[in-house]
Parts: C-alpha cells; sequence; structure tokens
C-alpha cells in the first residue's frame, strides 16, 4: 500500500509478508512445484498451488476451490500474494493472473529464499 495511485508496485516486502500472514482475507500461493514443498514445506499461511495450475484452480467452484485448499475462492478484488522461491516464477503467475483481471496481485519478491534466511536472524 504505497499511495501512489496507479504506479503500485505490488511487490510485497518480509514486512508485509509478516502481516499478511496474521489476515485471514489475503490468499497467500506458494507457487513452486511439489518437490520443493516436499523439501522445505510451504511458506507459513500459505496454500500450494504449482505455477503452471494457477489459473485452472482460480477456476473451480468456490465450494471445490473450498473444499480443497480450505481457504475462500479469491475474487477479482481479493488480495493475493504469490510466492516461489527467489520471486521470478511468482512475477510470471503475477502477469498471468492480472490478465485475467485479478487487480491485487502482489509478488512477495524474496521468496522462500528470504524468509528461510529471516528465519535464521
Ligand atoms: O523461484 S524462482 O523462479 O525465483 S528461481
Amino acid at each position: 500500500m504505497d499511495g501512489s495511485g496507479d504506479k503500485k508496485s505490488f511487490i510485497l516486502s518480509y514486512e508485509e509478508l509478516l502481516q499478511a500472514q496474521k489476515n485471514n482475507n489475503v490468499l497467500i500461493i506458494d507457487v513452486r512445484e511439489q518437490k520443493e514443498i516436499n523439501e522445505t514445506g510451504k511458506l507459513p499461511g500459505s496454500i500450494h498451488i504449482p505455477m503452471g495450475t494457477v489459473a485452472n484452480m482460480l477456476n473451480l467452484m468456490d465450494d471445490q476451490f473450498k473444499k480443497q485448499f480450505e481457504k475462500s475462492k479469491p475474487n477479482k478484488d481479493s488480495k493475493i500474494i504469490l510466492s516461489c522461491k527467489s520471486g521470478m516464477r511468482s512475477a510470471a503467475v503475477q502477469q498471468e493472473l492480472q490478465k485475467l483481471g485479478y487487480q491485487n496481485v502482489y509478488n512477495y519478491a524474496g521468496g522462500w529464499s528470504e524468509w528461510e534466511n529471516k528465519q535464521k536472524c
């Protein structure tokens, strides 16, 4: 939330992520592959959807989405945060969702790498 109108960056910092993790109205999606999640676990507070299937999952019926992810399906105005390992794949998914009309999609650019490092501090 930088208040600069049209020129919002839609990039999320670690501190902003910490706030979002406490907010049930924000959907955090870890878009890494299953193999990576098996190795590290998913980002706390997130649901896991591999990058290639995010758009498909957002096409599920509301109740199917809820059943599968135990979170409400976001609408085009919902705040969505995407995270991967280092911000590249999540940026690609961010663009894809923006093209589909999702207006409030953020990239946690630091991704799992930053998250993991911060936990060691
Ligand atoms: O996770 S990554 O695409 O930034 S390497």
